[in-house]
């Protein structure tokens, strides 16, 4: 605990009189039993001299002593589900002295946190989910940033690309931070533009796929607002603006894994959350003709997606990720201070000293799949979001260097709703025969038609124009390929090459808390009190 005026110890102010309640309405309150609630520095929002307006006022005995003198410290609470909130508790006495001895003292104190952000970039996609984001930020985000003395430079973005090109544009190393207001795919454009950015300014050429990238220390803080918002889930353990903004005021820090995707050495996009082709992409590239409809496009759109049960031939090459100890089938999932990520963070700085940043991945073992697949989803992170609080794969790390590699082969319908169903509960969604899942690296995928089709081009043209196997045409085979959803946004190409970057990013997170640690000491309503 920290020391306070005079030496005492912060629990020392309630024996000054000091009273409690939100600024303006404390009230005077029976004697209570002693109770004690540690608030530590770091997730202290404010310090704010607060006035007295005696009228308003009736703290007994203590007003007709002397005049008082009060100072309110705002604070994280938290609550259930991994949800903050911004409370507040008001302490006042009779001495101006001693009173402004503590706002100094603590005020040093929020000073002494470096990690905080002083001046944020913000990007506000007004068209993304519900079309709520400015709302959302000028409501519940703008107050709390001024309240937290943050200063930010707002830009409401007019077309697809803005925030992306800007960043290559301003001044970016001026800011602490940017925030992203949006889903999943208004994070994809801001984190395009910062490490693109950070490459470009660094020389690095994105189109090798083989490049060492340089990691970006540009924090980004994501305040949801979009359709599935599952980075933001999947970090914070919940998607709430006002515990997103808390998060970015306390300055928290998220490594993240990034995975850049290209295809014959063209970059084509990066990826924090799913690369996902059959199922998903198929669901990605009906929904997107269905915007109108806002974040339910996405289960009608699962919906046909399920019944079409469409199933796609290729190859995967991967490697496995052979430098981090944890699998996809393990019963632990990643939380905040994660031993499994702090191991790679180690082996990433030991391997950033040796080869700095001219280090080129290494050739490996490569091993090879071929088959029918329902879906091939490459998750970096578990993709938790409200529509599967546990995501698609819940032992993945954050910040591990690798992905999960999920292949769902050609099954029944009823299989694969009973592999689906058990994204929404407590059962092992990889338990099945037709389901494998690896930890891996990196990998590449080919599907069977441009296999083919490299040997004759001209057939592609020709193969088109049937929808469905000739030879079968009730097999659900099909003979057009499927496309790839990076993130929420289609790719133009089938055949990709995929590399894990460890930890290339960061966010203002810190993982989701253990349930047990946070909810138990934190939740006690009836335990309120500060210092
Ligand atoms: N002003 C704008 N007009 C049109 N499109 C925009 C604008 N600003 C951003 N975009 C684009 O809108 C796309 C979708 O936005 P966003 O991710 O915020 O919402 P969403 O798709 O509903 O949510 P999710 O990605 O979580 O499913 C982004 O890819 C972004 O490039
Ligand atoms: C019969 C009931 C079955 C229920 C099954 C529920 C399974 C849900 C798993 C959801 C996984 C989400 C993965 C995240 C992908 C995001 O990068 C992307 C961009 O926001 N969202 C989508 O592609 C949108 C994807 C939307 C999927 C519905
Ligand atoms: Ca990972």
């Amino acid at each position: 605990m920290e020391r306070l005026p005079g030496g005492r110890r912060p629990r020392l102010v309630s024996s000054l009189g000091l009273g409690r309640g939100a600024a303006g309405l404390a009230r005077p309150r029976p004697p209570r039993r002693a109770e004690n609630c540690f608030v530590p520095i770091s997730e202290i929002i404010a310090v704010e001299e607060t006035e007295f307006n005696k009228k308003q006022r009736n703290i007994g005995r203590w007003q007709k002593m002397a005049k008082l003198h009060a100072f309110t410290v705002y604070y994280v609470k938290k609550a259930r589900n991994h949800r903050w909130r911004c409370s507040n508790v008001t302490f006042w006495c009779v001495d101006e002295h001693l009173c402004n001895q503590w706002i100094q003292a603590l005020k040093e104190l929020l000073e002494m946190q470096k990690s905080r952000p002083k001046q944020l970039l913000v990007y506000i996609n007004p068209y993304g989910g519900k079309r709520q984001g400015k709302r959302i930020y000028e409501q519940k985000v703008a107050p709390l940033f001024s309240l937290a003395s943050i200063s930010t430079d707002v830009v409401i973005t007019e077309h697809a690309n803005h925030a992306k090109d800007n960043l290559f544009e301003v001044n970016i190393y001026k800011y602490d931070g940017v925030v992203c207001v949006g889903g999943d795919g208004m994070f994809s454009e801001v984190m395009h533009g910062l490490i693109g950015r950070m490459q470009k300014d660094s020389g690095i050429d994105q189109n090798n796929p083989k490049a060492s990238l340089v990691q970006c220390n540009i924090r980004i803080g994501i305040i949801p607002a979009g359709s599935t918002d599952c980075i933001c889930y999947s970090t914070v353990g919940i998607s709430d603006p006002v515990t997103s903004a808390l998060h970015i005021i306390v300055g928290d820090c998220q490594p993240l894994d990034v995975s850049s995707v290209h295809h014959n050495n063209t970059f084509l996009k990066y990826s924090v959350s799913l690369l996902g082709y059959g199922f998903y992409g198929d669901i990605l590239k009906d929904s997107e003709k269905k915007r109108w409809m806002g974040p339910m496009r996405y289960d009608y759109s699962g919906f046909k997606t399920f019944l079409s049960h469409h199933y796609y031939e290729g190859t995967i090459a991967y490697q496995p990720a052979k430098h981090t100890h944890g699998s996809p089938r393990d019963k632990e999932s990643c939380r905040t201070g994660c031993c499994i990520c702090k191991e790679s963070e180690k082996q990433l700085a030991e391997q950033q000293k040796e080869c700095g940043l001219n280090h080129e991945e290494g050739e490996e073992e490569w091993k090879f799949i071929k088959g029918k697949f329902l879906a091939i989803n490459a998750v970096s992170m578990s993709c938790a979001c409200p529509r599967s609080p546990k995501g698609l794969s819940p032992a993945a790390h954050l910040a591990d260097g690798s992905a999960d590699l999920i292949l769902v082969r050609k099954c029944s319908r009823f299989d694969f709703l009973r592999y689906l169903l058990r994204h929404t509960n407590q059962d092992d969604q990889f338990d099945f025969p037709f389901v494998d899942v690896y930890r891996v690296k990196s990998f590449q995928f080919t599907s069977k038609l441009s296999e083919d089709n490299e040997s004759n081009v001209m057939d592609i043209g020709k193969k088109r124009f049937g929808q469905f196997c000739r030879d079968h045409p009730a097999c659900c085979c099909n003979i057009v390929n499927s496309t790839w959803n990076c993130d929420g946004e289609t790719l133009d190409s089938s055949a990709i090459e995929v590399r894990v970057h460890c930890q290339l990013m960061k966010l203002f997170a810190r993982g989701i808390e253990e349930k047990c640690k946070d909810e138990a000491a934190y939740s006690q309503s009836s335990i309120e009190q500060l210092l």
